[in-house]
């Protein structure tokens, strides 16, 4: 008889001893059954075996009534006394063949994971659920110490679940504002498997209100399983781009090259009108000319790197870049990167030279793990060293060769692998979002002959990204709002397409004035082109190829 199918979206973990004072516990389960809360395991950590055989009967009792099926933690004979559904068991726990035998074959057996090798054995000895953790450190005593695995990390573990039929949750540090990043981030790179749910215990537990807690959380879930949904239905039918980071449905016949120029025209126009704040943690090097090119193009730049002073900011702005070109504000940009996905806030990711040396590639992982970015921007030896390529080298900043064989492929997986925007720049830019790869070729030689172009590039991404999400919101009520999981609103591939066209189209004018005589006078003129730029002149230069 197969085992019964258990919805694992809000999973969550009882804790008596983190109840707010005065909060029944009994109470506090209702309120956030009510809320929401679609599986509870019993968790007593000091109960003798009497009192926690009580305290599972009663949970059950009161999940009966809501149909949520309970699981005992760790002791087979709580859970046989009782009668639930089944038992989570940790890696010091009883050996799950064991547990199998005890229980028979009806029960459900889930096993806490922190690791690959033990998620392969847990598939071998058939569980039938996987909790992977710790994704992010929490308060706990029993996470300290402990390696976090990050979006990153569970999503590296979820890729082998593929074609399985093991579930998986993912548990440590979870809670709302980090909720939709772990959603998208953890996306696994290979067959873009992702999470059946979430495990959850303080957000719930401690909370005043565990129904409206609960309720939020479960929100977030749904709308995301409800996009990776329809993502996957585009993929089998064909025709509708929708994906989980851009919110506009693409209907093939209607993205053309005149649909994408008029799209940036506006955007162009929102800019100038709305003026937003663009944040950005950017190089030593290039800060004067990326803080005028924003406001070449009608935005404001101000580059703050301060932990408390991004923090406050972020609800203020409109974008926020992270250019690592020199990593003097390491703290600044994991806060800044954090808020802004707390915030909403398209976040531009630079990952200047990672590629270059160890210190950059660590670095570049531990941001990575800290926040989800919208869109991933570099030169072919960045965007190769992110995608694990050894195609490309890197030279310091610069790329070295003369780049991929087949770059659509690359941006494309890329894109998939890390749920996020990728922009890979060179003589061609190539765009994708996991779905379409656009090919932008304006642009001029003399951009490879000033520096910090790849950096402006990104500056102008973030500009046109929170032009993006603006005229979003102007377009719709954000009460309508329905995906409570979407990382920004508004459409992002659109937004890194507008950055680099406006970029590159500008550069091609000012490379043809009489007066520019080399990079000094070519790199004014460029400031002065991006500032004249004219919707008409985007319309009459647009290199762009569509290939889906
Ligand atoms: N030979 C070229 N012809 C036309 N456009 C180019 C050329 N090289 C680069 N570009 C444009 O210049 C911008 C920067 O791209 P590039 O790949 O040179 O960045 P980068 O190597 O990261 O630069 P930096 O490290 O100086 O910031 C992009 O918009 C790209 O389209
Ligand atoms: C030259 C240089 N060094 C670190 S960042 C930077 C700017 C170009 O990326």
């Amino acid at each position: 008889m197969p085992r019964i199918q258990l919805d694992y979206s809000i999973y969550l973990v009882t804790g008596r001893e983190l109840l707010p004072p005065g909060k029944d516990y009994y109470e506090s389960l209702e309120e956030s059954l009510q809320g929401g809360v679609t599986l509870v395991q019993v968790r007593e950590k000091n109960a003798d075996t009497g009192e926690f055989i009580e305290v599972a009967r009663r949970t059950k009792q009161i999940c009966d009534k809501y149909n949520v099926p309970v699981l005992i933690n760790d002791r087979i004979d709580v859970h046989l006394a009782v009668g639930t559904a089944g038992i989570h068991i940790g890696q010091t726990d009883c050996p799950l063949p064991l547990a199998r035998q005890l229980i028979g074959p009806d029960a459900i057996i889930g096993l806490s994971v922190r690791n690959l090798n033990e998620c392969k054995r847990a598939i071998e000895q058939k569980a039938d659920y996987i909790g992977i953790g710790t994704v992010w450190r929490t308060e706990s005593k029993d996470t300290k110490g402990r390696k976090c695995l990050g979006p990153d990390g569970t999503g590296e573990i979820l890729d082998l679940l593929h074609d399985t039929g093991v579930q998986a949750v993912a548990i440590g540090g979870i809670h709302l504002p980090n909720l939709p990043q772990l959603l998208h981030g953890s996306i696994s790179p290979k067959y873009s498997n992702s999470l059946d749910g979430i495990a959850i215990i303080s957000d719930i537990v401690s909370s005043k209100n565990p129904r409206e807690s609960a309720s939020n959380l479960r929100e977030i879930v749904d709308s995301f399983k409800r996009a990776r949904k329809s993502l996957n239905q585009y993929q089998v039918k064909g025709g509708v781009f929708d994906s989980p980071f851009v919110i506009e449905h693409r209907n093939k016949n209607e993205f053309t090259n005149d649909y994408l120029i008029k799209r940036v025209e506006d955007l162009m126009n929102v800019l100038k009108d709305e003026t937003p704040l663009i944040n950005q943690l950017t190089n030593k090097v290039v800060m004067n000319d990326s803080a005028n090119v924003t406001l070449a193009v009608g935005a404001s730049p101000i580059m703050s790197t301060n932990p408390r002073d991004v923090y406050d900011l972020s609800p203020a702005i409109g974008a926020c870049l992270i250019n690592f070109g020199t990593i003097d504000d390491k703290e600044g940009m994991q806060v800044a990167g954090r808020q802004a996905n707390v915030n909403k806030k398209p976040l531009i990711f630079d990952p200047v030279a990672v590629g270059a040396t160890s210190f950059r590639r660590e670095t570049a992982q531990e941001l990575l793990a800290h926040w989800q970015p919208t869109v991933i921007k570099g030169n072919a030896a960045e965007i190769g060293a992110m995608a694990e390529s050894s195609e490309v080298a890197s030279r310091g900043v610069d790329a070295a060769g003369s780049g991929f064989k087949d770059p659509g492929s690359i941006v494309k997986q890329l894109a998939k692998k890390r749920a996020a925007i990728i922009v890979l720049t060179g003589p061609e830019d190539y765009i994708s979002d996991g779905n379409l790869v656009i090919k932008l070729s304006n642009g001029s030689h003399y951009l490879e002959k000033i520096t910090g172009s790849g950096c402006q590039a990104g500056t102008l991404i973030a500009c046109f990204s929170a032009a993006s999400k603006i005229d979003y919101l102007n377009k719709n009520n954000e009460e309508l709002f329905e995906n409570k999981s979407q990382l920004v609103q508004g459409d992002m591939l659109l937004g890194a397409i507008a950055g680099i066209l406006v970029y590159t189209v500008a550069s091609e004018i000012a490379a043809e004035r009489s007066d520019v005589k080399g990079p000094g006078t070519f790199r004014s003129a460029l400031i002065d082109e991006l500032y004249n730029l004219t919707p008409e002149t985007i319309s009459q230069r647009a290199k762009i190829e569509i290939r889906y």
